[in-house]
């Protein structure tokens, strides 16, 4: 994927971090995903006050994408104020993976726009599919 298609997903995803609902955490996290008809779904952190009913801001956009009728994520990005590339939790590894195909794409990014592009299995080796 060019530099600039990379920047702009980023910024993106940036832009999808704005309605994060983080009353608890106050760490607010941005995703966008492509599905396989180039469509852009996004999505943001929103937290509850019972803690664990937090969805994150990857699953939220995975979610509206199947909604809308993905079938596979072409590519994700994910973006937080973190010191380097956000890393995302154990379940929404599995998450991604449950729709991802071959080449799927996952972008991990921070707001200095500093990123890393991993496969799949790079990101979850050896995770659990049927
Ligand atoms: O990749 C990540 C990591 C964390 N969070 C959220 C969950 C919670 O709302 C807050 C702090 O963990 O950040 C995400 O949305 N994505
Ligand atoms: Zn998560």
């Amino acid at each position: 994927m060019e530099e600039k298609k990379i920047i702009d997903l980023i910024d993106e995803a940036i832009q999808a971090r704005e309605n994060a609902y983080v009353e608890y955490s106050h760490f607010s996290v941005g995703a966008i995903v492509v599905d396989d008809k180039g469509k852009h779904h996004k999505g943001a952190n929103v937290e509850n006050a019972s803690y664990g009913l937090s969805n994150c801001a990857e699953r939220t956009a995975i979610f509206t994408a199947v909604t809308n009728g993905m079938k596979n994520i072409d590519t994700i990005c994910i973006v937080a104020d973190t010191t380097g590339p956000v890393s995302p939790c154990g379940a929404c590894r599995q998450v991604i993976k449950e729709f991802s195909a071959e080449n799927t794409r996952i972008i991990l990014a921070n707001l200095k726009k500093e990123y890393k592009i991993l496969t799949m299995e790079e990101l979850l080796p050896y995770g659990f599919k049927l």
